[in-house]
This record gives C-alpha cells, structure tokens and sequence, in this order.
C-alpha cells in the first residue's frame, strides 16, 4: 500500500518564530524523497506534523486525503525515526521492539530480528545503556520492520559507522523493491545518500527551495576533469562551486549547463565532463544570502 502526501501553504511557529513557513508539497506515495536543509531550516518540524506530532500552526496536511493530526487511522501508517528517538529510553531492547510490533500493522518480525542481529543490539539491554550508534540502528531497525506505508528517518544514521550506515542504505533499498511505499529521508550527509533518493527537497530557512527529481537537479551543474592550467582556461569567467587538484590535474565544480558548444571544445582539449556532487549544489544553492538559481 502507498500514501499519498499532499502539504498547503503550511507554517508551523513556535511562539512568534516561524519554523516552517508557507510550504506546499505534492509527495506521491511509493518514492524515496530526500529531504535536505541546513540547520534549523525546519526539516525535523515539517516532518513532525506529517508523522502528527505536532500539529500545524496554518495551512493543510493530507496523507491518503486525510489530515493525519490526531487521526488513529493514519498515525500507525506513518513511522517517524528521529535521531535522539522518541523510543523510551528505560525499555529494554526486546521490550522496545515488541512495543514497536504492537504499533504498526505491517510489522515484519522476522526482519526486526535479523536486523537486531546484524548490529549486535543486545535484546537485554535497557536502551539508556546503548551507545550513540546502537541506539540510532535500533532505531533503523524499528523504521525498517515496521513496513509503514511512510516510513520517515530524521538524520537517525548520523549516530552511526560508515559500515553499519552503508548496510542500512541496502537493506532499506532491498526492502523498498520488494515493498514499495514511500520513505522520507532527512539528512546531512548528502553524497552518501543521494544515490537512493528519487526527489529531492530543500528547505531554507522554514520556506521550500525546491522540489525536484534527483536527476534533474544533478544537471544544473557539470565537473570538469583534466590537466590544471587546460582546466583553470576552460573554467575561467563560469560560476565555478568547487575544485580539486591531484598533482598536475584538476577538477573544478561548474553551476549551470556548459551548451553543446562548450562541451564540444571540452571533448576537443581532451577535459571530461561528469556529473556533480548533489552535495556541492546543496552548499550553492543554500548559501547565506540565497544561491544563485
Ligand atoms: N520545540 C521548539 N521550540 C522552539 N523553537 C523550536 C523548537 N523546535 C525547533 N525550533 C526552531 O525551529 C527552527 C527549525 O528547527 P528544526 O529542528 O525544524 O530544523 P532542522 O532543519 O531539523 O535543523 P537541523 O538540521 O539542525 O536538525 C529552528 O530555528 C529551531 O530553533
């Protein structure tokens, strides 16, 4: 089963602060969405009111064309797993995954299991007495097996190590083939997990920046590859992001399209252009003051 997310004009304030402000989104359901912000842009308070935990200060939510606040009939369709979670710290582990078993419909036992498994989580242990990166895979492990219809994960990997972060990018990309519903991922650690996003959205500064696939959004800008002083000439008057050097070679960032003009004098110096970093665009798209568009 997949949900549909529908968002209006939505502004969520904390005494006289607007957190989120005047956001609209259409997120049909079945995708992985990426959801990137700098700190404090309001990720963490727009997807607490879509997984109902708060409810908006103005405009409309519908998940399934319904509003979620405090709607038992979307609140188990909906799994939110935040980085300093929301499961209660004094449970044991195996209480904790049980109580999670007892909250969403389409939970998966047996995965929860394996996953508890794969990271070592020991069942005994009261979740207080974890370590930062046992609590954050116990909290993968909860998001996974839970086959919500939307599943959210708010910066939950940040907590842990690279080869327990990439084991979770596989298992949740495995489980999403064979299960399609929509996840929603927040985090800063951008390059190394845009590869499973299929739309991209930012937000800066509680507004939306924008929405769009990932695709089409990693063709604002092109790298370019290829002996220094060739290089500094091609790039020389272009909005360069950023640049690498590897001895006598070089790799610069450029934000926008080069036009087949360009790109054919690039082929004919023997340059070779290649895709750019999502995260490099973020940065300049996100720049204090606003990125050039
Ligand atoms: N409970 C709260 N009370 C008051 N202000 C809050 C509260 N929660 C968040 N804010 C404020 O709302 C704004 C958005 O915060 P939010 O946590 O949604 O951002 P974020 O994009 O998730 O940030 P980060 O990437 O740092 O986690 C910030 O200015 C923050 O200070």
């Amino acid at each position: 089963m997949t949900l549909d997310i529908e968002v209006k004009g939505l502004g969520v304030s904390y005494g006289r602060e607007k957190a989120v402000d005047g956001v609209s989104l259409k997120l049909p359901g079945g995708k992985i969405y990426g959801l990137l912000g700098r700190n404090g842009s309001g990720k963490t308070t727009l997807l607490s009111v879509l997984a109902s935990f708060r409810e908006q200060s103005e405009g409309e939510v519908r998940i399934g064309g319904e509003a979620p606040f405090e709607n038992a009939a979307i609140v188990n369709q909906v799994c939110f797993i935040q980085e300093n979670g929301h499961i209660a710290e004094g449970y044991r582990v195996k209480d904790a995954v049980k109580l999670a078993a007892s909250c969403w419909p389409n939970w998966d036992e047996a995965m929860a299991q394996r996953l508890l498994e794969h990271y070592q989580l020991p069942q005994k242990k009261r979740i207080q007495s974890l370590s930062r990166g046992m609590k954050s895979a116990l909290g993968v492990a909860v998001g996974l097996a839970s086959r919500a219809p939307i599943t959210i994960f708010d910066e939950v990997y940040l907590g842990m190590d690279a080869p327990s972060r990439y084991s979770f990018y596989e298992e949740l990309l495995r489980d999403y083939m064979e299960h399609p519903r929509t996840f929603i991922l927040s985090t800063h650690l951008i390059d190394e997990v845009s590869n499973l996003f299929e739309e991209v959205i930012i937000l800066d500064q509680g507004r939306l920046l924008l929405q769009e696939e990932t695709e089409s959004l990693r063709q604002r800008g092109v790298s370019v590859t290829g002996p220094a002083a060739l290089v500094d000439e091609f790039a020389a008057g272009l909005n360069i992001l950023g640049e690498q050097r590897l001895g006598g070679m070089k790799s610069v960032t450029v934000y926008g399209e080069l036009g087949p003009e360009r790109e054919r004098q690039a082929h004919a110096q023997g340059l070779e252009l290649g895709p750019v970093p999502l995260q490099d665009l973020f940065v300049h798209l996100t720049k204090k003051g606003g990125g050039k568009r």
